[in-house]
């Protein structure tokens, strides 16, 4: 036990959001301290408009509002909806073990992808899943899906669309993991840049809590999403930008034959119609994860993501 009193974790209200901050809640009980949810509403849960229009960081400016005036002492986000610039004052303490990173595919019948016919109904907002799908070059109608998770599925259900594709973790995280018909590999859909990671955050001057949510921190899940927010950080990107990125640790040999781990990243930037699309790869060591994320995006730049992604 701690003699600081409870852990005021914020979580937004959705039942994704308070799934995932009671997972951290749990692991800091199971540690050894006390610690509470408190949820707070913020301005993304309030409006239904597309994310571009409201602005990036809106689920998570209220959030970092409460922790820098003390209502709360954590705040819990879902990485990937975090900007990619430093928040003056707050730390991200931890990177708990990722989950699945992949886009899935939820639709009607059962079908996978390849299954749906042209004309197809397919709903999703973000437009890095509108360019990859556009580019795919299957015919199908893009429409735009805001929404909790659950009223998502529900136009599926409800005979509105015919798929949706949203993040597997989220599905996986509120348990419903067995509406998804097809997990897309990342050679067909390139997910977002830290998508089914968490980011754990503290006030920096509150050493104590830094402390021990540092015992929260999956090291390996901390490099993939480095990397993979280092791509977009350095394309300039939000994360309503139609920009994919994953990295992964994979065993490889070293000139002594001698098993090394290593992180392969790949990622890439399309034209929301479709009509371009950008990708590259690299392999590197795990400790040079966000120099190597700026090594890709500086290819993917003199390729011309720029130009693709202003389209
Ligand atoms: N943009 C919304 C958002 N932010 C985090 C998740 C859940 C998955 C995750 O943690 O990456 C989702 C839903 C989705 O993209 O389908």
């Amino acid at each position: 036990m701690t003699g600081r009193g409870t852990i005021r974790i914020g979580t937004r209200g959705s039942l994704l959001a308070r799934t995932q901050s009671g997972d951290v809640r749990d692991a800091l009980i199971e540690a050894g301290h006390d610690a509470e949810l408190v949820v707070i509403t913020t301005a993304g849960d309030l409006s239904a408009e597309p994310v571009e229009k409201i602005g990036v960081g809106v689920f998570t400016t209220a959030i970092r509002a409460a922790l820098h005036n003390g209502e709360i002492d954590v705040a819990v986000h879902s990485y990937k909806d975090l900007p990619t610039a430093p928040e003056e004052g707050l730390t991200i303490a931890a990177v708990p073990p990722r989950a699945d990173s992949r886009d899935a595919l939820v639709a009607a019948g059962g079908r996978v992808l390849g299954e749906l016919p042209p004309g197809s109904t397919v709903g999703t907002s973000a437009p890095r899943r509108v360019a990859q799908l556009n580019a795919l070059g299957l015919g199908l109608e893009i429409r735009p899906l805001r929404g909790n998770l659950d009223t998502r599925l529900g136009k599926v259900a409800g005979g509105e669309l015919d798929a949706v594709v949203v993040a597997r973790a989220g599905l996986v995280r509120i348990g419903r993991e067995d509406e998804v018909t097809e997990a897309f590999d990342p050679v067909v859909l390139l997910p977002a840049p830290a998508q089914g990671a968490l980011a754990v955050e503290c006030r920096s001057d509150d050493a104590e809590l830094v402390s021990i949510l540092a015992e929260l921190d999956d090291a390996p899940s901390r490099a993939t999403v480095d990397a993979e927010r280092s791509v977009l950080a350095a394309l300039e990107a939000g994360c309503t930008a139609p920009v994919g990125a994953i990295a992964e640790v994979v065993e490889s040999l070293d000139d002594d034959g001698r098993v090394v781990d290593e992180l392969s990243l790949r990622a890439g930037v399309a034209a929301l119609d479709g009509s371009d699309e950008i990708r590259a790869s690299v392999v590197g060591p795990v400790a040079r994860a966000v120099e190597l994320g700026r090594e890709l995006a500086a290819e993917l730049l003199e390729r011309g993501a720029a130009e693709v992604m202003r389209d």
